[in-house]
């Protein structure tokens, strides 16, 4: 997202040169010409009331362009007052204005114009138009893996453009492209701009909801889904599988980019961090009448917050300790997981990550029991993690062990009619960030709360009841 904001903030002071070029004498998939007969650098010069505009063709390809709204009004065959409703200090309620040549769309953070060959977007680093630059590009495209670093590949080279215009709607291919998936332009960029619009209403009921503390754990995913299920026209396997290729792909650059940040904390505020965060949890009453417990044997060199502390703690004898505690044992590359019990920190042993974990026996040669077989449930699982948010996402490290482990318990939970597990996820301050971010897919577990150096977030209902808060 960062690199996408930073494509799209300034115009390089090159781009004026490349939009005469590439711009204005160049045609569109229809054969006109865009933005024909009106030199937008002269514009410029004279600085009549110029916008930055976000320009996505039919093939993807995007643009930041400087135009005026005169420029505009003709260029779309649009009055004055359907281009208000672009106006960003306006409110309106959301409106979709089918007029002959564009569509205006007003619809929540998403205000554009859609016509037969682009969208143009008032430039933003809103997160929600960057995320629809980004889901329109991928859209667009016929791999469907349109990555991040896309946008703004315009800058690179005029001609890329107009080789990968191939694909692009015009009156030829829309009557002869019987595909059942086919849809033109408009409506594709109109069908990413309502998905656009409920994700951003989705994660604002979330938001709200979670606040007040009506929202349950593992439930958030839902309505979208089932909304982009039935808006997207190629719901298919092989869409499905491009759409998870994409999310994955989107989750590795997360990943690459939090475990740079991790790596530059300086090393003694990282500890002053893993302090403040288990003297939270030690002192918490819903730590403290826990009975058993999961949780991860910190690893220092993947930057994780320690849990040593607290490791110890929990095997202290009674009163103060005396808990029951299981730790993840690695089965295979398979995102097969155990949590094995463990009494004694001496029992563990490195792994081939460098990892420690228990061996399947005890020293005296008798099976660990596997918290998937005991008789009894956990109260709250302490969970590792590279990424999180206020909304209860997290990116894991990419093996799924966890949402599978998390998945199996929850189910075995549910079956033996127990009390779910509390999820409590570990995360030093920069790694919890901006609500959307995370890419998520259907088999990511929610957690119920993080504990940061600056205090307790309770994410959902049972976190709001059990915490205390
Ligand atoms: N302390 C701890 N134990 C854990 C996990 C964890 O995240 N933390 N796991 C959670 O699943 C499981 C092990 N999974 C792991 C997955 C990746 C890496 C790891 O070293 N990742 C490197 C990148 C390696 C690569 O890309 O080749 C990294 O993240 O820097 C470690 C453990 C079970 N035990
Ligand atoms: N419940 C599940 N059952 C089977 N496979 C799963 C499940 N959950 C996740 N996976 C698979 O695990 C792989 C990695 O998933 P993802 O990138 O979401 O992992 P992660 O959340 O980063 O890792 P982790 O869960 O270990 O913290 C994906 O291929 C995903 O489909």
């Amino acid at each position: 997202m960062a690199d996408l904001k930073e494509r799209l903030l300034p115009l390089k002071p090159a781009s004026a040169i490349n939009l005469r070029e590439s711009v204005v004498n160049r045609p569109t998939a229809s054969g006109r010409h865009a933005f024909q007969g009106v030199d937008v650098v002269e514009v410029k010069k004279r600085g009549q009331g110029l916008k930055s505009w976000i320009r996505v063709d039919t093939s993807g390809n995007s643009q930041v362009i400087e135009v005026d709204k005169f420029t505009m009004m003709r260029r779309c065959d649009l009055p004055a007052r359907d281009l208000r409703l672009l106006d960003p200090v306006f409110v309106y309620p959301s409106t979709i204005l089918g007029r002959e040549k564009a569509n205006v769309v007003n619809l929540e953070q998403i205000r554009c114009i859609i016509t037969a060959d682009e969208v143009l977007l008032l430039n933003s680093l809103d997160k929600y138009v960057l995320q629809y630059v980004i889901d329109l590009q991928r859209r667009l495209t016929t791999t469907g893996g349109g990555e991040v670093g896309d946008v703004g590949k315009v800058w690179q080279s005029d001609h890329s453009e107009m080789n990968q215009r191939r694909g692009s709607r015009n009156f030829e291919n829309l009557y002869s492209n019987t595909s059942p998936d086919y849809l033109p332009f408009e409506f594709r960029a109109l069908e990413v701009a309502l998905e656009a619009a409920c994700t951003f209403l989705d994660t604002q009921w979330y938001t709200r909801a979670a606040a007040k503390g009506v929202v349950i754990s593992g439930q958030l995913w839902q309505p979208n889904r089932l909304l982009r299920m039935s808006t997207n026209c190629n719901n298919d396997n092989t869409n499905n599988h491009d759409d998870l290729d994409s999310i994955f792909k989107q989750k590795r650059i997360l990943r690459t980019q939090v475990r740079k940040t991790l790596k530059a904390i300086d090393p003694s505020l990282r500890s002053q961090q893993d302090n403040a965060i288990q003297d939270i949890i030690l002192g918490a009453p819903w730590f403290k009448s826990s009975l058993r417990l999961c949780a991860y044997i910190s690893c220092s060199a993947l930057r994780e917050v320690d849990t040593f502390k607290l490791l110890s703690q929990i095997l202290q004898p009674p009163p103060s300790g005396g808990k029951k505690l299981y730790v993840p044992r690695v089965e295979d590359k398979n995102s097969n997981m155990r949590m094995l019990n463990v009494s004694r920190i001496d029992d563990l042993v490195a792994n081939s990550m460098n990892i420690l974990e228990p061996d399947p026996v005890d020293a005296d040669g008798n099976a660990r029991e596997d918290v998937l077989q005991a008789n009894e449930p956990v109260d709250i699982l302490l969970l590792p993690g590279l990424a999180f948010d206020k909304s209860g996402r997290r990116l894991g490290r990419g093996g799924g062990y966890y949402d599978t482990f998390l998945k199996n318990y929850q189910d075995l939970a549910e079956t033996q009619n127990w009390k779910q597990p509390l999820l409590v996820a570990l995360s030093y301050s920069q790694q919890i960030l901006d609500d959307g971010v995370i890419p998520v897919t259907s088999t990511d577990v929610l957690v119920d709360a993080l504990v940061s150096p600056e205090g307790v977030i309770p994410i959902s209902s049972a976190a709001f009841n059990r915490m205390d808060i």
